[in-house]
């Protein structure tokens, strides 16, 4: 298992944006989370991985001071999630996974009510709502009924609330979840358009995306931490061995069965449909390519493709909550966590 959170250096508590340490919560006799620590750097972009039941929302609400912990602490921005809620309130921008939205009011009249009950002053409401309007590329829909809009404009709205007064921590609960293709895309592009003023704690349980967006990745599973690093670096803790895939013209039978009997090299598959692809399990402090080469050139065959394949997050991901942890043991079986993950 991969070390939870890195030890923190004496730099780390001058720029630590989110800080959570120890942290669990009970929901009766359910433990929904337990001993979470990780902390999250100004101007990082996180994200948020689990599959259901995780104890993503646990979290998520607690740092959003919705709730408090069982045992343990939450701050941000140096301010205690408990003692300072009203503070810690003023610093987050909060897309929750249901956005709630008043059906009936215009885009523009529900952002100045948004923007009354967070305080902003009068006089600054104009541009501040106009901003955010901008920011969310709403120009097109902002004197619409927000019941009349799509559920991407509808995203868009949600985001637009949370961005008001300008907050330095954004917190987004699955915000594609539900969307279209192509609301999916503008939605993204507009959440890494906000990387460059914002600390993202970004929670989602479709992988590509946190990969696309996310520099770094908190995997969460039955309620704790079990990685935290950049899918690359995660990918090269993880990989035991490297994967090579090669392509050849005609029958590529003897030559899988030469590279078997080849040093370094753990599995051989083969798949013929007009070429003949091979997928071998290497040993990975070893680069094969060159000895493959050169055997595919003995055995006469025409070689159209040899790439090295990196783990995918995806694989990752599997990897790590599947892997059963002594602590869960007995609480649920992990192909049963597995198979709900998109
Ligand atoms: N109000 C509640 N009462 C009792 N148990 C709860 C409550 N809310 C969550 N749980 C349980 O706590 C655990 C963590 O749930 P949580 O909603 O935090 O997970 P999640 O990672 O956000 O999952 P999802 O992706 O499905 O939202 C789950 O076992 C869940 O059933």
């Amino acid at each position: 298992m991969i070390r939870p959170d890195p030890l923190k250096s004496e730099s780390d508590e001058v720029t630590a944006m989110i800080e959570v340490q120890g942290l669990t919560k009970f929901y009766g006799a359910v433990s929904a989370i337990q001993d979470v620590t990780f902390h999250i750097d100004k101007g990082e972009v996180v994200g948020f991985l689990g599959p259901n039941g995780a104890g993503k929302s646990t979290t998520i609400r607690i740092l959003t001071c919705y709730m408090p912990p069982t045992a343990g602490q939450a701050r941000v921005d140096g301010l205690d999630c408990v003692d300072k809620s009203l503070e810690v309130r003023r610093r987050i921008g909060y897309l929750p996974e249901n956005v709630p939205l008043y059906n009936e009011m215009t885009v523009r009249r529900f952002l100045r009510f948004v923007a009354q009950a967070k305080g902003v002053e009068a006089r600054a409401m104009t541009r501040e709502v106009d901003r955010v309007i901008s920011v969310c590329g709403l120009e097109r829909v902002k004197n619409r009924i927000i019941a009349n809009l799509s559920k991407g404009y509808r995203q868009r709205v949600g985001l637009a609330q949370a961005l008001i007064n300008n907050p330095p921590v954004l917190i987004l609960d699955e915000p594609t979840i539900g969307l279209d293709p192509t609301q999916i895309v503008e939605i993204r592009r507009l959440i890494s358009d906000l990387r460059e003023d914002h600390t993202i704690l970004l929670s989602s349980h479709i992988l590509p995306e946190v990969a696309q967006i996310c520099q770094r990745v908190l995997i969460l599973n039955k309620g704790r931490i079990v990685a935290t690093d950049s899918p690359h670096a995660l990918t090269a803790q993880l990989q035991k061995s490297a994967k090579i895939a090669l392509t050849v013209q005609g029958d590529g039978e003897r030559l899988a069965r030469a590279l078997e009997a080849m040093d370094g090299i753990l599995t051989v598959q083969l798949e013929t449909n007009g070429h003949s692809r091979i997928t071998l399990e290497t040993d990975r402090s070893r680069d094969l390519r060159p000895e493959i080469a050169r055997k595919v050139v003995e055995e006469g065959l025409g070689l159209l493709e040899l790439k090295s394949m990196d783990l995918s997050l995806e694989d990752i991901f599997m990897q790590l909550v599947t892997e059963e942890s002594p602590a869960a043991e007995g609480e649920r079986e992990a192909s049963e966590t597995a198979e709900e993950v998109q």
